[in-house]
C-alpha cells in the first residue's frame, strides 16, 4: 500500500486535500484525523506538518509527500529525497525584505542580522552568495522582528505582499526562490502506485488549466484556424452537414481562451464555445 504524507495545517493543507479528492482519493472528513486508508486505491494518507514531511519521505518512512518546495529545501534532507511533480498550488516567493528604503541589494546584508523561519534555506543561499550575515531563527511573525529590534532584515514567504506592506517593509534583491506545493519522493526509487498517483495529480492540473474549445469554420480557413488552436497533439476536425464548413475541437489553455476566441472570430469562425474539462488522462 502506497504511504503518502499530506499537510495537516497551514497554507497548503486545504488545497492539497482538495486536489487529492479531485484525483479520486478518499480524504479525511475531520481535521483531527491523523491518517486515512483508501483501500479501493491501495493508498494510505498521513496528515503531518508540512515542515516534517521531507523528513518522513527522506528517511524512507513514507513513500511520497506533498509539501512546499521552500520547506523541502529548508529541511536539508540532501540527496535522500527529490521533487517529483510541481502541483501548481500554494505559489509564493521567498524573499529578502527590510524597512522601506533601508536596503537596495543583498550585498548590504554583510554584517547584518536576518530573521527567518527557513534558516536552512537562508544559510545555504547566503553561503552560495558569499554573504556574511547572522541568521536569526524565528518560528513565525517574522515581519515584526525588525521593528522589535532582533534583526535588521528578514527573509520570508511573500504571497500577496500585504503582510510586508502592513509592517512598512519592502522587498529587495532578486527572489531567493519561487515556491509552490510539490510532490516529493525518495531519490531514485519509484514505489508501486506512485506512477498512478502522479498521473492522477497531473490530470487534475491539466483539467484546471485547460478548457475544451469548439467552433465552426469555413472549410478553406480550417487550416489557419487549426494553427491558432493546435491543441495538445492535434485538433479534431469533422465535417458539418453544410459541406462548406468544418467543426473543430481542441484543448486550449484557459488563460489564452479569450484572445484565441477573438482571433478565431476575426478569421471567420463562428459558434465558438468553451467548456470545462472535469477530468482527463493525458
Ligand atoms: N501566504 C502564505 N503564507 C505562508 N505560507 C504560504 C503562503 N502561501 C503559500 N505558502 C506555502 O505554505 C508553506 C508553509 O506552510 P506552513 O504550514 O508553515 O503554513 P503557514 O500558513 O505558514 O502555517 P503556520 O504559520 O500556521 O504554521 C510553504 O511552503 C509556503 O511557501
Ligand atoms: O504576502 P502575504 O500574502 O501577506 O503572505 C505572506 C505572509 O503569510 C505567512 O505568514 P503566516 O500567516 O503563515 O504567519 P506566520 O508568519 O506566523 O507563519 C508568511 O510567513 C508571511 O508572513
Ligand atoms: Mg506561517
Amino acid at each position: 500500500m502506497l504511504r503518502v504524507a499530506v499537510p495537516n495545517k497551514g497554507a497548503l493543507s486545504d488545497a492539497a486535500t482538495s486536489m487529492l479528492k479531485e484525483a479520486g482519493y478518499l480524504q479525511r472528513r475531520d481535521r483531527r484525523e491523523l491518517a486515512i486508508v483508501d483501500a479501493e486505491n491501495d493508498i494510505e494518507f498521513f496528515y503531518l506538518r508540512p515542515r516534517d514531511i521531507a523528513v518522513y519521505v527522506g528517511r524512507g518512512i513514507l513513500d511520497v509527500g506533498i509539501t512546499g518546495r521552500d520547506l523541502f529545501l529548508d529541511a536539508e534532507v540532501g540527496t535522500d529525497a527529490e521533487e517529483i511533480l510541481p502541483l501548481g498550488l500554494g505559489a509564493s516567493t521567498f524573499r529578502f525584505a527590510g524597512p522601506a528604503g533601508d536596503f537596495s541589494s543583498e550585498t548590504e546584508l554583510n554584517g547584518k542580522r536576518v530573521a527567518t523561519s527557513y534558516d536552512g534555506l537562508l544559510r545555504g543561499y547566503l553561503n552560495r552568495r558569499g554573504i556574511d550575515a547572522e541568521v536569526v531563527r524565528l518560528d513565525g511573525a517574522v515581519e515584526s522582528s525588525v521593528r522589535l529590534g532582533v534583526a535588521d532584515a528578514i527573509a520570508d514567504v511573500v504571497e500577496t505582499g500585504n503582510t510586508l506592506k502592513a509592517a512598512g517593509m519592502d522587498t529587495f534583491g532578486e527572489p531567493i526562490l519561487a515556491s509552490e506545493a510539490v510532490l516529493i519522493g525518495r531519490a531514485g526509487e519509484v514505489p508501486q502506485g506512485v506512477e498512478v498517483l502522479k498521473r492522477r495529480l497531473n490530470s487534475v492540473l491539466v483539467a484546471s488549466r485547460y478548457v475544451m474549445l469548439d467552433y465552426d469554420v469555413p472549410k478553406d480557413l480550417a487550416e489557419r484556424a487549426c494553427a491558432i488552436t493546435p491543441g495538445l497533439e492535434s485538433p479534431t476536425v469533422s465535417p458539418l452537414a453544410d459541406s462548406g464548413w468544418m467543426a473543430v475541437r481542441s484543448m486550449v489553455l484557459k488563460s489564452q481562451t479569450n484572445a484565441m476566441m477573438d482571433e478565431l472570430y476575426d478569421l471567420g469562425a463562428r459558434a465558438i464555445l468553451v467548456s470545462q474539462i472535469h477530468a482527463c488522462r493525458i
